[in-house]
């Protein structure tokens, strides 16, 4: 399974996580918005998508930058590969969609939060990224 995720950051270089809602197997942790790609879909147009069903955002393809990967496996047992994407600009208000309640965080203080797994990983290196 392919993911794909994105580290949106303010002007005060703080980003944004989501804490997943009690339907989803992630439920009660927080993320990095984004999703699954689509069969046949690019990631960044994947990515544009998922935050304007998730957020209401309207991100430009251009206005991602690759950050970084991790891969795993989900809860049964496939392989999951998730890209996270920096993105610094975007058009609208973020607003929780899909998710129970959102969080604009410092990069050194986002694993103060209860990340789903795998998001762990991405934002120890975001820390290391604004230190
Ligand atoms: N971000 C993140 N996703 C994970 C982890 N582990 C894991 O199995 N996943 C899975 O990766 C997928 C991420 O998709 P999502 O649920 O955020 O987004 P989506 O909108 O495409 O899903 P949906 O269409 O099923 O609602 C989910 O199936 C989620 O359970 C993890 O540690 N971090």
């Amino acid at each position: 399974m392919l993911v794909v995720a994105a580290a949106l950051i303010d002007t005060n270089n703080a980003i944004l996580i989501q804490q997943c809602p009690k339907h989803k197997p992630l439920a009660g942790l927080w993320e990095f918005p984004g999703g699954k790609v689509e069969a046949g879909e690019c990631c960044r147009v994947a990515l544009c998508r998922e935050l304007a069903e998730e957020l209401g955002i309207r991100v430009e393809p251009g206005s991602l930058e690759e950050f970084s990967f991790v891969t795993g496996v989900t809860n049964d047992g496939k392989p999951l590969v998730l890209l996270l994407y920096c993105c610094r600009v975007w058009r609208g208000e973020v607003s929780a969609m899909d998710a129970d309640a959102l969080a604009w965080v410092p990069a050194d203080q986002l694993t103060n939060y209860p990340l789903a797994p795998l998001d762990v990983p991405l934002a120890e290196r975001l820390a290391l990224l604004f230190r």
